[in-house]
């Protein structure tokens, strides 16, 4: 069976100036992906090429193995969108934007629907004009969520959320995760949000994936370091990339990637002294790897 997601070589550009170069990714069946970049990092971009709506200047972007600019009504219905900016229809109401919606998808599932309604409290009879942007943004991503897609992509779909309704939307997400098999991805700045749902992070940074692999290995390779030593640093520890060093007379702090557990012992011998470790979360990750 094909990947959902296969990024080949990919690369975009606008006016000569590069945002994405030469990207290589794939998604596969029940992946949640976090995915990462400071602002203007290319996320966006990079979301709306995987969904066909720009043709690449190199490479391509393959979904359910058809090239994304290609896919056809059936594949779209097996896709779930949350735009950054929503494109709800003013003029209607959420009942009526809802039931026109249904109507294009055979997967609708209406029971799924209404418990949402209820509980995210949808003012199902104002206009689409007169809602807030948190009842706004829920709409799009009921809009979303209620045709079981197979790959659903959320461009920062909960910055307008209160956190009782981004709780209940995280929750959703881990649900649709679990129950469906669902491929997920996911942009916000929320990162803590992130880390409590997804299993994989594409890290975004300087046009290419820094990182795209499995969260639990991310937080293994990214540690602080800590520990006493009098005598000065050799110039390389293994194959360790140190981020970032602190020193106060004799207490190291280094922050490392590539770190391997199985190396503490050797460095300690190394170093003649005892290492502590500290794993980092998320948002520490993010940091240390943008300084
Ligand atoms: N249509 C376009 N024309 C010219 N430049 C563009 C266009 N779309 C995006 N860019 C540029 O590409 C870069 C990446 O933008 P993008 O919106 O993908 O970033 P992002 O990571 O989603 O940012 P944010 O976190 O702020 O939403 C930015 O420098 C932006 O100015």
């Amino acid at each position: 069976m094909p990947a959902v997601i296969e990024v080949n070589n990919l690369s975009r550009h606008f006016s000569g100036r590069s945002v994405l170069n030469q990207l290589q990714a794939t998604a596969a069946e029940g992946d949640v992906i976090a995915l990462l970049g400071k602002n203007g990092a290319g996320k966006t971009t990079l979301l709306e090429t995987i969904l066909g709506f720009a043709v690449p200047q190199h490479g391509e972007v393959r979904l359910f193995g058809t090239a994304s600019t290609e896919i056809g009504a059936r594949e779209k219905q097996q896709i779930g969108f949350v735009p950054q900016q929503d494109e709800l229809l003013e003029q209607l109401t959420p009942y009526e934007q809802l039931e026109l919606f249904a109507r294009f998808q055979p997967n609708w599932d209406p029971k799924l629907a209404d418990r949402l309604c209820s509980s995210w409290e949808i003012p199902l009879t104002t206009r689409i004009n007169k809602l807030s942007l948190g009842q706004r943004q829920k709409l799009s991503i009921m809009l979303a969520l209620c045709h079981n897609p197979r790959l659903l992509i959320l461009d920062e779909p909960v910055a307008s959320l209160d956190p009782l309704a981004r709780r209940q939307f995280l929750t959703e997400l881990v649900n649709i995760a679990a129950d469906q098999q669902t491929t997920i991805i996911f942009s916000s700045h929320i990162v803590t949000d992130m880390e409590r749902v997804a299993n994989k992070v594409w890290l975004l940074k300087d046009q290419q994936l820094l990182w795209q692999g499995e969260l639990d290995a991310l937080k293994e390779s990214v540690v602080r370091l800590h520990f006493s030593s009098t005598k000065a640093l050799p110039a390389t520890l293994h194959e360790l990339k140190v981020l970032h060093q602190q020193q106060q007379t004799t207490q190291y702090t280094l922050t490392v990637t590539n770190w391997q557990p199985q190396w503490q012992a050797s460095l300690e011998q190394l170093l003649a002294t005892d290492i502590r470790v500290e794993y980092l979360n998320l948002e520490e990750i993010f940091l240390e790897l943008h300084r």
